[in-house]
């Protein structure tokens, strides 16, 4: 599938996506997670602050790759786990079609899905999710920018 269907962009900042997952972490803190599984490689960045912020050392990892930049293609699975996923929590950054979603519940059917961002398609498939984007939004994260230099707006409209 490629990179047309996507009109809008959702841009999120660090300290946006910070607040996110301290804000997702209020729901998760009652819970005794054994530890987390984060899919690569958007999942590793909640789920190093989510572990923080839960105290949790152990992390394990779910090595999947569908996209190249905006189109998607295969799913290409490099690494899984050994087990269910009974009483871990189990943390990607976001659950667009549901494709990568549908392959690791597969894995870990006893896991806890939490994604910080969902997508109508894919929403059903997760747990728990703090934000819903629109389906034709491609969320765009802070590891994915830089910070630029922009031409004032005057200068702009004179060319
Ligand atoms: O619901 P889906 O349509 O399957 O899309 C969601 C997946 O796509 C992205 O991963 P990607 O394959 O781009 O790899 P990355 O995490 O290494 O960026 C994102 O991190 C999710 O894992
Ligand atoms: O950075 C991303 N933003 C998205 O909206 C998306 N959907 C699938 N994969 C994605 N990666
Ligand atoms: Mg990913």
């Amino acid at each position: 599938m490629s990179s047309e269907r996507y009109h809008q962009h959702f841009t999120i900042s660090w300290d946006q996506l910070h607040r996110d997952v301290r804000q997702l972490c209020h729901q998760l803190i009652e819970r005794d997670f054994k530890g987390i599984v984060a899919i690569t490689r958007g999942g590793l960045i909640p789920a190093a602050l989510i572990a923080r912020e839960l105290n949790i050392r152990l992390i394990d990892t779910v090595c999947i790759k569908s996209y190249d930049h905006m189109d998607q293609g295969g799913l290409d699975i490099m690494k899984g786990v050994d087990h269910d996923g009974d009483g871990w929590l189990l943390v990607d950054d976001l659950v667009d079609t549901g494709k990568t979603a549908r392959a690791v519940r597969e894995m870990l059917p006893k896991a806890h899905f939490v994604t910080m961002y969902a997508k109508p398609e894919g929403r059903p498939l997760v747990d728990q999710y703090l934000t819903e984007v629109a389906q034709q939004c491609w969320i765009q994260f802070p590891w994915d920018m830089g910070i630029a230099y922009v031409e004032p707006l005057a200068d702009q409209l004179k060319k």
